[in-house]
């Protein structure tokens, strides 16, 4: 059958962040056009071949079939500030025009002077009507963050809630049978082979879904409905033709309680939209669209990745998978 999408004309990026972030320098990716618009295909390079193939299925349901009706216009947004100085923490959270935003803690061992401090600033900064919330990413035992979650609370004049405070599905809910601040996961979600663990194990208050790890957001909005948790879209660090997908997803979910984790642009240096359509907050809300922002050819060309090497391997890396998907079982 002949496919309806030319993967050889599909796009390398490779955007530099304004802040290193979750480890990463340059964003990379590439961007496949289909007869529905485009989709991203942005999974981390350091994910094997099996991770990276939901982020493609999801790549593929936004250029090929689109995305299911939305129940809502806008989407409400958190800014996310980085693991850097209180005095940055309060800067960015002050100018964001988000009522909720997103702190990283625990970057480092021995760091948690350092997210009280950078937590208060946020605090100050956003006034007492304002959410706070914080990522570990993972990083706590459970001891660990059994001790720090309360003077973190305390630090921020209040949690909404704290985000994988540890690894394992065990961990969250020992942790989460202790401490009086909701806990949210992630990681347990998306880079989990039963995403549904987490609910089951009472080990969450809140599920984090990011669209492009969960297979797209048919896929995502089926794990929203399983697991009956209140969920939060968050970003995979996209461009705004990623974004878009994890817009769509917050926009047909039936409720959402509270502000998205989509307002990522900003770590990045560039977009490959124009600026007209990029997905930065506005006053704290960004708009759920019912297709996919197309791409500018001068932005294509100017984030094409340059570096031969890279190209090659998005290349040989996207032809992998378009392949074993064609394979028969
Ligand atoms: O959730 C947000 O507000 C922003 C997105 C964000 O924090 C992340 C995006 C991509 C990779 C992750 O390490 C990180 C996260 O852990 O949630
Ligand atoms: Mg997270």
């Amino acid at each position: 059958m002949k496919t309806m999408i030319d993967f050889h004309e599909a796009r390398t990026f490779a955007i530099p962040m304004t802040t290193r972030f979750r480890g990463v320098d340059v964003r990379e990716g590439m961007l496949i056009e289909g007869p529905a618009g485009w989709g991203e295909f942005c999974p981390f390079p350091e994910y094997d071949d099996p991770e990276a193939a939901s982020w493609l299925t999801a790549a593929l349901e936004a250029c090929t079939v689109g995305w299911p009706d939305p129940v809502r216009g806008r989407v409400p947004i958190n800014a996310i500030v980085p693991a850097v100085s209180p005095e940055r923490a309060h800067e960015i959270a002050s100018s964001s025009g988000c009522r909720t935003v997103k702190v990283k803690v625990a970057d480092h061992a021995d760091s948690l002077p350092e997210d009280i401090e950078r937590l208060a600033a946020v605090r100050d900064a956003l006034g007492p009507s304002g959410a706070v919330r914080c990522d570990a990413n993972g990083a706590w035992d459970t001891d660990t963050a059994i001790t720090a979650i309360p003077r973190l609370d305390s630090a921020a004049g209040g949690l909404e809630y704290v985000e994988q405070p540890c690894r394992t599905v065990e961990e969250l809910a020992a942790v989460r049978r202790r401490v009086d601040v909701r806990i949210a996961a992630d990681e347990s979600i998306r880079r989990a082979a039963d995403p549904l663990r987490v609910a089951l194990a009472e080990a969450a208050d809140v599920a984090v879904l990011k669209c492009a790890p969960l297979g797209g957001v048919r896929r995502a909005l089926r794990v929203a409905e399983a697991c009956g948790l209140p969920c939060v879209v968050s970003s995979a660090l996209e461009t705004s033709v990623g974004l878009a997908a994890g817009l769509a997803l917050a926009g047909a979910l039936p409720t959402l309680d509270f502000a998205c984790g989509l307002g990522t642009l900003s770590l990045l240096a560039g977009d490959v939209v124009g600026p007209a359509r990029s997905l930065l907050p506005v006053d704290g809300y960004l708009p759920v669209a019912p297709v996919p922002p197309t791409p500018e050819p001068s932005l294509l060309d100017r984030y094409d990745n340059a570096d031969p090497e890279r190209a090659r391997w998005w290349r040989d890396r996207l032809t992998r998978l378009v392949e074993q998907g064609r394979s028969p079982e």
